[in-house]
């Protein structure tokens, strides 16, 4: 479960990027995140994360407070966490597959066992014939889903996708929420952030708007 308490955001220099937030998103739920670009969408999910700590007010993430936590406990939650944020670079002078196996790399995971899962989570994206292949040489549509097998090879319990089908027309970007109401399926929790909702209308989940910081209807 994550659990926002009037949660405010102020960044260095001033700017109130979140005010004074109250919400609940259910373990398992799948919610989608609008508003316009600056709303403050991406700092919401950075909180989430851990990325980023709130200035007033407490986000609880499965039971664990973010603001109370020690620094050495945050890689330990996000491994529960799946990240599919925009500046988060797919790393063009290594495979496909390298790229996938990376986060298991870094927690020290046996190289066996990482290697199925990254093959697995491939699989789940569509991915597995390109293993061997350059990141270069896959579609814009191609890379975003090597992002998610990236976020999801780890089995985490929570989701975060910050404007996952931003750059994709249409039919990918259908694709792509197809892949993530699969993930939604097996109970993992998601968000979804994205300023343009026509595609959130067809799913008929729950819809947070943002609007300068502050909810509206
Ligand atoms: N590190 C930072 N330092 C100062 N201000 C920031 C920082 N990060 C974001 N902001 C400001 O906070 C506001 C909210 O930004 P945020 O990136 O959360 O919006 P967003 O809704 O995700 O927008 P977009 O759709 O353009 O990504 C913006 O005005 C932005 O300029």
């Amino acid at each position: 479960m994550i659990q926002f308490n009037q949660v405010s955001k102020r960044y260095p220099g001033g700017y109130e990027a979140l005010k004074n937030l109250s919400f609940q998103i259910e373990t398992g739920e799948l919610v989608f995140l609008a508003g316009h670009s600056g709303a403050g969408k991406s700092t919401l999910l950075k909180l989430i994360a851990g990325i980023d700590k709130p200035s007033a007010g407490s986000v609880v993430v499965n039971g664990q407070n973010l603001a109370a936590i020690r620094r050495g406990a945050v890689p330990y939650l996000r491994r529960h966490i799946g990240l599919i944020f925009q500046d988060h670079k797919i790393l063009f002078d290594r495979s496909v597959f390298d790229n996938v196996m990376l986060p298991l790399d870094i927690v020290g995971y046996d190289r066996r066992e990482a290697a199925r899962r990254a093959r697995a989570a491939l699989d789940k994206v569509g991915l597995l014939g390109r293993e061997k292949m350059s990141p270069i040489s896959l579609s814009g549509g191609e890379q975003q889903r090597l992002c998610i097998a990236r976020a999801v090879v780890h089995r985490p319990s929570i989701l975060l996708a910050d404007e996952p089908t931003g750059n994709l027309d249409r039919a990918y970007a259908l694709d792509i929420m197809e892949l993530f109401k699969s993930f939604h399926q097996v109970g993992v929790t998601i968000v979804i952030s994205a300023h343009d909702e026509t595609l959130m209308a067809d799913y008929g989940r729950r819809i947070l708007r943002l609007n300068q910081g502050q909810f509206t209807q």
